[in-house]
């Protein structure tokens, strides 16, 4: 949550951290989109989740869906399946989860990936069609697809996998640039990865380890400037 929320506020967005089913009526409509993340799922939290969801598809609002470690438990798959009924605008997940959640059979090991991006990239695209989301896999390539059209986002550095939670804040960051513009979400899918990952190639030049890439990677967010960002842009169709 700490990573996560101090990502949105180094792009400038406006973090709300809510939990609470109670507060689903009054919370959500406020927000220009929800990101669900079921890192830390326990049974109350999960008719909250699917109450936010439904409300902003009801208002036509997006919603973006974080499935950690989906394969892991049948709990949580369920959750998980259940959540994309509601029709999320995004998924992003690792390429575990997603194999996971597109059922192909896969092992898992937690919440990181045993699957590399372009393992999972046919169980993207057929979970692309089967939900109507977008679907984004992260990885040293992280590819994006609405289950017909790929593109691949080239940045980042292989330390941000030492750091917990760079997905979940970069699932995050998706749904504040969809948030922004909602009628191209694929486009913004790409964009916020490619900015998440250009932010930890800046922070690695500066980093010693996974710590000071994690304080350096939210500086260098935070100061990501339009020249810097694209001199560094690798997008490309696959
Ligand atoms: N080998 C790599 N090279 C470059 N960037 C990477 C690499 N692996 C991951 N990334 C980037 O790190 C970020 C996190 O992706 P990752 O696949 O590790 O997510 P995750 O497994 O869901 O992480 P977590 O569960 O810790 O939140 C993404 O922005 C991704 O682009
Ligand atoms: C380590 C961990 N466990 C549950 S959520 C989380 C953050 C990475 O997904
Ligand atoms: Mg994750």
């Amino acid at each position: 949550m700490d990573i996560v929320a101090n990502t949105l506020l180094a792009a400038g967005a406006s973090p709300a951290m809510i939990h609470s089913l109670a507060e689903i009526p009054d919370f959500t409509p406020q927000a220009q989109a929800l990101c669900v993340n079921v890192g830390t799922l326990s049974p109350s939290w999960v008719p909250a989740m699917k109450s936010a969801a439904e409300l902003m598809v009801k208002l036509g609002k997006p919603w973006v869906l974080d499935p950690v470690a989906a394969g892991a438990s049948g709990f949580r798959l369920n959750a998980c399946l259940a959540l994309v009924g509601v029709k999320p605008t995004v998924i992003r997940g690792n390429g575990s989860e997603i194999i996971a959640l597109s059922s192909v059979s896969c092992s898992i090991k937690g919440v990181d990936s045993a699957h590399g991006s372009m393992d999972a990239l046919e169980a993207a695209k057929s979970l692309a069609r089967a939900s109507g989301s977008i679907v984004a896999v992260s990885g040293a390539v992280d590819v994006v697809t609405d289950g017909n059209r790929v593109v691949a986002a080239h940045n980042g550095v292989p330390m941000m996998q030492k750091i917990t939670a760079t997905g979940c804040a970069v699932t995050a960051l998706i749904a504040a640039f969809v948030a922004l513009d909602p009628s191209h979400p694929l486009e913004a899918t790409a964009s916020a990865l490619s900015v998440f990952c250009i932010a930890g190639e800046l922070g690695m030049d500066l980093a010693k380890g996974p710590a000071s890439l994690r304080m350096h990677l939210i500086d260098s967010l935070y100061g990501l400037d339009e020249a810097a960002l694209l001199s560094r842009v690798r997008i490309t169709d696959l």
